[in-house]
């Protein structure tokens, strides 16, 4: 009797996962990069001259490599490395078990710091930030192996185009001691309009977020007004990222009616979070006091919010930021996406995410603009904006490859200037030391 053909793959069939191209992780590679970032202001501080990031690679006994983006502080890359170990071995279809060896590997690890979470009033899951890059390369690795794009593998992309917002910044000229950028200044309403129509000149976007925070609330109102004047059909955003009283927070949400889109994280805490949305007349967002699952609850039952920012980075990847996005339709909640400084894996992970997120009908927010085009681990050519939006990736996987070349620089720049020594708050942020006492500070 002649033989069955045997199978491509000889892995047995894990219960309740999908069949495909089975393959389990060989190896994982973690590279720190760190690229220039420019002296952009908030309630912290300003930016540090360079943003740091940690590249994940996934290899496969199949000889497939997914990719994967994340925070890069000390603390996050010792829990990265932890869980790399752990994961050799996974099948990368079976993402539960991928979870679970991600959540032994940090028994023990009560910390709650770094992966850009600092100073949050937050019960943000570090085991989520861990398990997201890896995740995301399993997905990777998932869509080369079928051939299908990650938006495809998330239950099919509703929209063939992502649109991302003008994410503004008060911010210096130049970091001291270098040489003017060319975005100059803005420190001011007329900066802040002049940064705007630069940013939507290049980029075409079609809503516009101002980070706050950084100067009295009444500048910043002027500020708001100002873009509204300039800018009469742009859906418009500040975020303070909570440094305001409840008393402030109430009075700027007051006279900006019908003039916000959404007021994002005017106050610290879900509590202020609540009074302040009971006395605003615009829906408040929120990438600070809902960050995990276990914040949804409290902040739903006191009616704390109106829109959730997901960020697959906190919400443990792709499928949990899914399931994110349909609690927050079952509760009437709009979502957005948070960004904060970001390389192109993370950008093509967070348009994929957003294309098969139906419930995500506002423009998501991007840190691209402000990142120097050749500062990028990507291969030119897969993720370019027209009219505000990136068009969907629809190749296998993430749709984006490394350049090693540009890899292999940025990590000799992350080297060489030592932030890899650092325990910083995750964010390379240079913080004004009196910070801590001053919050709020309005
Ligand atoms: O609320 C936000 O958009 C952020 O927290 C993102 C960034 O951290 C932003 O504040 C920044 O880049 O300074």
């Amino acid at each position: 009797m002649p033989k069955p053909p045997t199978a491509p793959h000889s892995l047995p069939p894990v219960p309740g996962v999908p069949s495909g191209p089975r393959q389990r992780v060989a190896e994982v590679t973690i590279t720190p990069v760190a690229f220039r970032d420019p002296p952009l202001l908030n309630t912290v501080g300003v930016h540090e001259p360079y943003a740091i990031r940690a590249i994940v690679e996934v290899r496969t006994d199949e000889g497939l490599t997914g990719l994967g983006e994340t925070y890069a502080d000390t603390a996050h890359l010792a829990r990265l490395r932890r869980a790399a170990g752990e994961i050799v071995g996974t099948d990368v279809w079976d993402v539960n078990e991928l979870a679970r060896r991600v959540r032994a590997s940090l028994a023990g690890d009560r910390g709650t710091g770094g992966h850009g979470m600092a100073g949050m009033v937050t019960n943000s899951s570090t085991a989520d930030a861990v398990l997201s890059p890896f995740e995301v390369a399993c997905m990777d690795v998932q869509g080369k192996a079928t051939g299908l794009p990650v938006s495809a593998l998330l239950g099919g992309a509703v929209r063939d185009r992502v649109e991302y917002s003008a994410y503004l910044f008060y911010k210096w000229d130049a970091h001291p001691g270098q040489e003017p950028d060319a975005w100059g200044a803005a420190l001011d309403p007329d900066g802040i309009v002049a940064q705007a129509r630069r940013m939507i000149d290049a980029y075409g976007f079609s809503a516009i977020k101002l980070k706050g925070g950084v100067f009295p609330p009444e500048e910043e109102i002027e500020a708001i007004r100002a873009l509204r004047r300039a800018f009469p059909g742009h859906p418009l955003r500040i975020d303070p990222n909570g440094a305001w009283t409840v008393e402030t927070s109430v009075r700027v949400g007051r006279e900006l009616e019908g003039v916000l889109e959404y007021l994002e994280d005017p106050t610290a805490g879900v509590e202020g979070m609540a009074e302040v949305a009971r006395r605003v007349p615009m829906p408040l967002a929120t990438n600070m006091c809902v960050v995990g699952f276990a914040d949804i609850e409290p902040a739903v039952k006191r009616d704390a919010v109106g829109v959730v920012l997901s960020d697959h980075h906190f919400w443990g990847g792709l499928g949990r930021s899914r399931l994110l996005a349909g609690i927050c339709e079952t509760f009437g909640l709009g979502l957005s996406m948070h960004s904060n400084s970001h390389l192109g894996v993370s950008l093509a992970a967070m348009t994929h995410l957003a294309a098969a997120s139906p419930a995500l009908t506002y423009a998501c927010d991007t840190h691209t603009p402000w990142k120097d085009p050749d500062e990028d681990v990507i291969a030119d050519g897969a993720l370019t904006f027209s009219e505000g939006a990136l068009i969907v990736p629809d190749g296998p996987g993430l749709g984006v490859t490394l350049d090693r070349d540009r890899l292999a620089r940025l990590h000799e720049r992350y080297v060489e200037c030592g932030v890899r020594d650092r325990d910083d708050t995750g964010y390379m942020r240079r913080v004004d030391p009196s910070y801590e006492k001053k919050q709020p500070r309005w």
